[in-house]
């Protein structure tokens, strides 16, 4: 199948959304912002051998997976997804069956959300590629910033961490023979973002988020920074599957705090508003646990300290960082 009617494949046959005014089929799209929203963008690549092998990953997890990592930038902003386009660089290996088995997995996480498909680009190319850009809508100055973590909050997270690392390493190394297995797998191949969530603390003035893609330790500290606070972050208190327990404490510690692609979310909130965080936890089926508290800064940027067995120490950025 050549790119044009490739692209005639997959062009939605109706859109959730009256706002569209033109998606696919011209030379861009066009839809209408609701009035009193603020508009918000996001936009992740997946890279063969990067961020995944055809080993470990079936096509349709590959959408899936892409678009749920764009959409996880949305929950961690508060917003309703809306919108996706999708870039793809595709190997002349590839059969049309992977191809629409992407948009597939796409589509099984878009139709959950009522996102609906508004373009992309397709190219050939040396090895599979796929970017997408997603859209949203928040209500105005709801946006949920990385810098707004203040002095008395409490630090929160969503799920489990460790488990999507584990789960590729389970797939890695073929080591099949561990309780819940499918549990870890599942989770790397099919995470879910924590839109719901988010967006039940849409009545709250103020709460920082930020979501987990390159590992906690990471994303803390991207809080600290943009903050200008301190993190202060109890280990014992990390939600980790019973599993991962069972771990060496290296292990263990390198799949919770730089694992990553969990897509969970790292947040703080003021102690008064705790109970809110409970009840959209409760609502939406999410877990949520506190893990620490924030204070005033004590050096010229902001830091991320980790308690253990009555140690304390500075929790440096550690997960996934490319250009190395
Ligand atoms: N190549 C790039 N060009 C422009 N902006 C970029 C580029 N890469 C990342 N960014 C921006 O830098 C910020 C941090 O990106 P990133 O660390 O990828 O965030 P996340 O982990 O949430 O995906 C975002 O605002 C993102 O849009
Ligand atoms: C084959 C393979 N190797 C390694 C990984 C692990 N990995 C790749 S990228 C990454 C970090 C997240 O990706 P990134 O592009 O940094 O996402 P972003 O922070 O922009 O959301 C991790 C943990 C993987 N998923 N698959
Ligand atoms: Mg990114
Ligand atoms: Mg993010
Ligand atoms: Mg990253």
């Amino acid at each position: 199948m050549d790119e044009f009617s490739f692209i005639k494949s997959i062009k939605p046959r109706f859109y959730h959304h009256s706002s569209v005014q033109k998606g696919i089929g011209d030379d861009a799209a066009v839809f209408r912002p609701p009035s009193g929203m603020d508009m918000v963008t996001a936009t992740d690549t997946m890279v063969e051998h990067v961020h995944f092998r055809l080993t470990t990953m079936e096509p349709y997890h590959l959408g899936y997976r892409v678009l749920a990592a764009n959409l996880s930038d949305l929950a961690a902003m508060g917003s309703i997804p809306v919108f996706y386009l999708v870039s793809i660089v595709v190997p002349e290996s590839w059969k049309d069956k992977q191809l629409r088995s992407v948009y597939n997995g796409m589509k099984e996480i878009a139709d959950q959300y009522h996102m609906d498909l508004l373009g992309g680009d397709t190219v050939s190319g040396d090895r599979f590629v796929i970017s997408v850009t997603v859209i949203g809508f928040v209500e105005r100055d709801k946006s949920r910033y990385r810098r707004h973590a203040r002095d008395g909050d409490v630090v929160f997270v969503t799920g489990t961490l460790g488990d999507s690392a584990f789960g590729l390493h389970l797939l890695t190394e073929r080591s099949f023979s561990v309780e819940a297995q499918d549990h870890f797998i599942n989770r790397h191949r099919m995470p879910t973002p924590r839109v719901w969530f988010s967006r039940k603390l849409k009545q709250l003035d103020r709460v920082c988020l930020n979501d987990i893609s390159d590992g906690i330790s990471s994303e803390a500290n991207e809080i600290a920074e943009a903050s200008g606070v301190d993190l202060h972050i109890d280990y014992s208190q990390l939600p980790m599957h019973p599993q991962l327990k069972k771990l060496s404490e290296t292990n263990q510690k390198k799949f919770v705090l730089a694992g990553g692609e969990d897509f969970e979310l790292i947040g703080t909130i003021s102690e008064h508003n705790w109970s809110v965080v409970e009840e959209a936890a409760r609502q939406t089926n999410t877990i949520v646990k506190k893990i620490g508290f924030v204070r005033r800064k004590v050096a010229a940027e902001g830091q991320v300290f980790l308690y253990e067995n009555g140690k304390k120490q500075v929790l440096k950025k550690q997960g996934y960082i490319h250009l190395r």
